[in-house]
């Protein structure tokens, strides 16, 4: 055979050089041909329904979790294909109730996998840079039986009686969140006033930004909570340097599980990672060794009088410094990272989504039933507290429990991989290795579970209440997750947010500012990446009694 009319005239040398190019692309095009013939024929997952694309190959898993687009497209996946979609050749997305008790729950069947669980993928930037106190782990990705020593060592701190012994901080705080938010309204007022604010920004300027409000509270609740002092970002209106760096941080986590389904790719992305990302990294954990330690030190030396989860995760006084009966030093470190970002980003979410939901033209009614409860039960602003509003404002709950339904903060498909051996989910065979997870949000919306799924409707909560949502499924509703690894602080959460939604409504009138309609539609990187929020709060005049 001759050299190609389009190759003469070049050198031989010329000639290898292309021939040595041409080759590798060719071994890797006939790969990928090879590759996705087996996905779309003989991949164990083959015969589960889903896109062409995303059967054939990960490349749409892998744009959207980059893009952050994930929650809405499966949404839209489930609604065309069902409750069970392949999202890509070796993963599946589910949002039947069944599945829930299959994925996350004990496993059921007799044999050598019963009573364990499915298998937690790990979220982790790649590389061994940000593997830090390695081998220990987080609770959050340690497995089964690591996991369980985990809960038990912070259980206590978790419970009824000890989310109650908390309402002193968590009030005081709510307090302070109330007394900045009218300031800054105050503030802004005033620049209004002296025609000193620029009409840009959203709704036209003169609102402030509950959003960052919101964090600045959920933050300075978890860290007084887990460090013994709060970061201040209420005090000081910004945020403390530790947070701001929480929310790059959490995009960087999300993008792994795209790099993690290309094999070989996170060593290679870690080698070419700018070294100021990882010594940011590196004084973001020093400095939750430093705050930890120093609470630690505080509880030998001088017991703190405020309770707080160290007060029940350390035992009382035992003279050996920073660690418990169950958990090593590490382990506490990274578990204190862990409390502090779960805690606050999630709870921070379901407080913006209420203010967003109430504030539609749609739903004014119920924002208009949700304030004449709380003012009509409450008199004095020290009444208001989560006991008393687990009691006496049963709207309030309804209101955020269907807020958690439209708009979960803990939205993205929490990945498990399934042990050898392979798994039956929701009535079907699903082989080892495969990685699956319920897409929250999809469920929630999907009219095969829900009357009316878009619509913001409190009642569906409410006993006697219900009417034509009687048929929902509630059953798939689950916020907080299922099973061993579910949310633990989930009643501390439910006691912020009914206090602090109550307060805002009992103190203010708060209007959502116009044009910020689609706020909700939002990126998911592992939680909502929530832009400004920007309201007017006035403050209500009360007669003294
Ligand atoms: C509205 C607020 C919240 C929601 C919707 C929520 C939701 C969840 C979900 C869905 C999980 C399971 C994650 C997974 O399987 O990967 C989880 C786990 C967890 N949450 Fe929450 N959470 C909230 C608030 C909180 C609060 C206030 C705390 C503590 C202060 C907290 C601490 C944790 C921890 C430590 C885990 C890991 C549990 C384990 O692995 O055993 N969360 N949460």
């Amino acid at each position: 055979m001759g050299i190609p009319p389009a190759m003469q005239g070049l050198s031989p040398a010329c000639v290898t050089a292309v021939g040595l190019f041409l080759i590798p692309l060719s071994l890797l095009f006939l790969f990928l041909i090879t590759l996705t013939l087996y996905n779309l024929h003989l991949h164990p997952l083959h015969t589960y329904p889903g896109p062409l694309t995303h059967r054939a190959s990960s490349l749409p898993y892998i744009i959207h979790t980059l893009l952050g687009t994930t929650v809405q497209h499966y949404a839209h996946l489930h609604s065309q294909y069902g409750p069970v979609v392949r999202i890509a050749p070796n993963q599946l997305s589910y949002i039947s109730v069944s599945a829930w008790k299959d994925i996350y729950g004990v496993r059921e069947s007799s044999g050598r996998e019963a009573g364990k669980e499915m298998i937690k993928e790990e979220l982790v930037f790649p590389g061994d840079d940000f593997e830090f106190f390695a081998p220990a782990k987080p609770m959050i990705s340690c497995d089964a039986v690591n996991h369980s020593r985990h809960r038990r060592a912070v259980a206590s701190a978790f419970s009824e009686r000890a989310v109650r012994s908390y309402e002193r901080v968590v009030s005081g705080m709510t307090g302070l969140l109330m007394r900045r938010l009218e300031g800054e309204q105050g503030r802004v007022d005033s620049l209004a006033h002296q025609g000193l604010l620029g009409g840009g920004g959203k709704g036209g300027g003169g609102g402030i930004d509950i959003m960052d409000w919101f964090h600045f509270v959920m933050f300075d609740i978890t860290s007084a909570l887990v460090f013994g002092r709060s970061f201040r970002n209420l005090e000081k209106g910004r945020y403390h340097q530790w947070v701001a760096r929480v929310f790059p941080g959490m995009k960087l986590v999300a993008w792994s599980l795209a790099i993690a389904e290309v094999p070989g790719l996170g060593r290679f992305v870690s080698w070419f990672l700018p070294r100021k990302m990882v010594s940011e990294a590196r004084r973001h954990m020093q400095s939750i060794i430093d705050m930890t330690e120093a609470r630690n030190r505080a509880q030998l030396l001088n017991p703190p009088h405020q309770v707080d989860f160290m007060s029940y995760i350390l035992p009382p006084l035992q003279g050996e410094k920073g660690t418990t009966a169950h958990l090593s030093e590490e382990e506490l470190y990274l578990n204190a990272q862990l409390l502090c970002i779960a805690g606050s980003e999630t709870t921070a979410s379901l407080l913006a989504g209420a203010v967003y939901f109430l504030s539609l033209k749609e739903n004014i009614r119920y924002r208009d039933r949700l304030i004449a409860e709380v003012r009509g039960q409450f008199a004095n602003a020290e009444d208001i507290t989560p006991t008393n509003l687990a009691l006496r404002a049963p709207f309030l709950g309804a209101v955020l429990t269907e807020c958690l339904r439209l708009y979960p903060p803990g939205a993205i498909n929490m990945p498990r991989r399934v042990p050898v051996g392979g798994a039956m989910i929701a009535g079907n065979y699903v082989p080892g290795g495969s990685v699956v997870g319920i897409a929250q949000f999809a469920a929630y919306r999907s009219a095969t579970h829900w009357i009316d799924p878009l619509a913001f409707a409190p009642e569906r909560w409410l006993e006697g209440e219900e009417g034509r949502y009687a048929a929902d499924r509630r059953e798939v509703f689950k916020p907080f997750s299922h099973g061993p690894r579910n949310c633990v602080g989930q009643s501390l959460a439910v006691a912020e947010c009914r206090l602090i939604v109550a307060r805002l409504f009992w103190e203010f009138d708060v209007h959502v500012l116009p044009g910020q309609e689609g706020w909700a539609r939002q990126k998911t990187f592992l939680s909502w990446e929530k832009p400004p929020l920007m309201v007017h709060v006035r403050k209500l005049v009360r007669e003294r009694p």
